[in-house]
């Protein structure tokens, strides 16, 4: 069975091409910095045609009938989808109404489903959604302190987001901790970013809400603000709801304050002398290290921590940043082995240090492959 998974985050788009059973990828490929003022791609329609083409041309396909399933991730399924879903009408449907709730995504996603069911129109399409894995939270922690009605009605709770990068990571380092009973944090770092605190590989916490915009500070959005900030902003500065939504979600993180949402670019500012991009990179690292010391609190211990996704895997200087002064919680980093990822997980504590630190890959594909192989297999 041929599957190939289309990951289309909000600034790049991932995919790999799988003969299953095995997760070892025949090809694998990024287009980064979509829609990033001076690069060649404008959006994710043109990234998902030069894919496809260079499949062909590459000759790892030679008719769009050898793809049995594409396995594409969605960002946004509200309470309706707990595991991978065979694309359908109605389905699309459901993706569709959620365009509002996920901005940055959601249109993304549709678009790629739309384009791989011309481009394959003999494969099963089949979607698996950021949100599933977050389906654990208790009430307590996915409501929020409003009336009921706005639950029920609305469906305004916390949803979560990168469910299928923290469910990836978490049963590996639960995997390498080889205990039956875990408490790990997990830390998705990419263009957005997110925690997410699991007990026993189930999420009980995490750190995106109703949509993918509160928690921490990301490339190009604000995490948490009091949101009296935007009363202000719309009640006294003329904004209009489209220009603070455009602030908050795609002007502001390391993008506002630094001016490049690109974290290399800003670790080159800060070394350059650009005082307000060190104070990104410090506000950034803060924000991760207060959510794991209230992560902590949440598990009542801590066994390990899970840094993951672009910023996470490759970023040594914001590792040590969010490790120092937190021997009080048992996180002690070796300085040496931060600098030593190559791809493959790695654990970077110190000997003495109780809480693991550790560094895994993350890999949606190949988790959106296997739950998409799973599914059809159970069948
Ligand atoms: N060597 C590196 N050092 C620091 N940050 C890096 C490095 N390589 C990639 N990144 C950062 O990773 C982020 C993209 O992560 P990724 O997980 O691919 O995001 P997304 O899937 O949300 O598009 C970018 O901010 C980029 O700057
Ligand atoms: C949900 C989300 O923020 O996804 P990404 O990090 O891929 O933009
Ligand atoms: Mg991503």
């Amino acid at each position: 069975m041929k599957i190939l998974v289309i990951n289309s985050g909000s600034s790049s788009l991932k995919y790999q091409l799988f003969q299953m059973p095995s997760d070892h990828p025949l090809c694998a490929g990024l287009v980064e910095r979509i829609g990033v003022a001076g690069s060649d791609i404008q959006n994710h329609e043109q990234a998902l045609q030069q894919v496809l083409n260079s499949l062909s041309t590459l000759g790892f396909i030679n008719s769009p009938d050898e793809i049995d399933v594409v396995g594409h991730r969605v960002v946004h399924g509200g309470e309706s989808f707990l595991g991978p879903t065979i694309i359908t009408d109605e389905v699309k449907a459901q993706i569709k109404a959620l365009f509002s709730l996920a901005p940055l995504h959601n249109q993304v996603s549709y678009t790629c489903i739309e384009v791989a069911e011309k481009t394959f129109p003999t494969a099963k399409q089949i979607a698996v959604f950021d949100t599933a894995y977050h389906q654990t939270l208790p009430d307590y922690a996915y409501r929020y302190a409003i009336p009921k009605k706005y639950y029920t009605g609305e469906r305004i709770r916390k949803y979560g987001f990168h469910g299928t990068s923290h469910k990836y990571v978490g049963e590996q380092a639960a995997k390498y901790l080889g205990k039956t009973e875990s408490k790990i944090i997990t830390i998705h770092l990419g263009n957005g970013c997110s925690m997410a605190a699991l007990l026993n590989s189930k999420s009980i916490e995490t750190s995106m809400g109703f949509g993918p915009l509160s928690g921490l500070m990301m490339g190009t959005r604000s995490g948490d603000i009091d949101p009296s900030v935007i009363f202000h902003l719309l009640d006294h500065k003329g904004y209009t709801p489209a220009d603070v939504n455009q602030l908050l979600n795609k002007a502001s993180g390391l993008q506002g304050m630094a001016g490049s949402n690109d974290m290399r670019d800003v670790h080159r500012f800060a070394a350059e002398g650009d005082a307000e991009a060190s104070l990104a990179l410090a506000i950034y690292a803060y924000r991760i290290k207060l959510t794991i010391g209230a992560y902590a609190a949440v598990l009542n211990g801590l066994d390990a921590i899970v840094f993951t996704a672009g910023v996470g895997e490759n970023d040594q200087l914001l590792r040590a940043a969010v490790c120092r002064d937190l021997s009080y919680l048992g996180i002690e980093l070796d300085g040496v082995k931060n600098g030593q990822y190559n791809k493959e997980i790695l654990e970077i504590n110190r000997p003495e240090g109780k809480v693991k630190i550790m560094i895994i890959p993350t890999n949606e594909e190949v988790e959106i492959a296997n739950q998409c192989y799973e599914m059809l297999h159970d069948k």
